[in-house]
């Protein structure tokens, strides 16, 4: 787990990154700048417990290649959950927070994992423990009011003029974050290498 100080606000941006691409930079960018972080960590996941398996290249592979998008020296680009024996968010998340008690987490997800947000382990516990801030996406712009989770959190729903605010807020309390969006997926990107799954 990366280094870092007590107080500080750090975003957790979990994936599969298989492969990592543009629109993964634009959503690390976009939380930089709007939630005012000091890091983010760029969790390259072994698995999504939702997804097949079967097309997931290696996570040194994608961990390398994550390295390559992660320029700026705020983002730290890890795979600790591969020692955590869980890839449960849920799980990861109270391994993280109870080896830094004292930093402001916040998880950082796109919009599309918004509308899926309520299959996840503990999903609730989640939202009532982190505060979370979801990046719009082509495809899900909508889910910030139809999803479950949108629904059942409606009202610790802030407005994205204050996303700066959301690392010192106690949760629940999250935000959807509209700007510049991308197009770019990875499942697109491995069907043009001809890669199935
Ligand atoms: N173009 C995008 N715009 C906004 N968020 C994105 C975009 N691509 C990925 N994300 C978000 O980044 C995180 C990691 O995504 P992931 O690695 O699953 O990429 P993906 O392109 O969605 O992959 P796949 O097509 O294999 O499902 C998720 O929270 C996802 O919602
Ligand atoms: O904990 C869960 O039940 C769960 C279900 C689906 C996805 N996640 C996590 O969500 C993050 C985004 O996943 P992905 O595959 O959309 O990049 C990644 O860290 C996954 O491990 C977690």
């Amino acid at each position: 787990m990366p280094h870092v100080e007590p107080g500080m606000v750090v975003g957790l941006f979990g994936g599969s990154f298989n492969p990592p691409h543009g629109g993964h930079r634009l959503v690390a960018d976009i939380a930089l700048r709007r939630l005012a972080l000091d890091q983010l960590w760029w969790m390259v996941t072994p698995g999504n417990p939702l997804k097949s398996h079967r097309a997931l290249a290696p996570l040194s592979e994608r961990l390398a290649l994550c390295e390559d998008f992660a320029e700026d020296p705020r983002i730290r680009v890890t795979a600790f959950e591969r020692t955590l024996g869980s890839t449960y968010t849920a799980q990861v998340l109270a391994a993280i927070r109870a080896r830094n008690p004292k930093v402001r987490f916040i998880w950082i997800m796109g919009a599309d994992n918004l509308k899926n947000f309520h299959r996840w382990q503990n999903w609730e516990k989640i939202a009532r423990t982190f505060p979370i801030a979801v990046v719009d996406r082509p495809g899900a712009t909508l889910s910030f009011l139809s999803s479950k989770m949108a629904r059942t959190f409606d009202y610790a729903r802030i407005d994205e003029d204050d996303a700066p605010l959301l690392g010192h807020m106690a949760a629940p309390a999250w935000t959807f974050l509209h700007g510049p969006r991308s197009m770019l997926s990875s499942t697109v990107l491995r069907r043009q290498k001809g890669i199935i799954g």
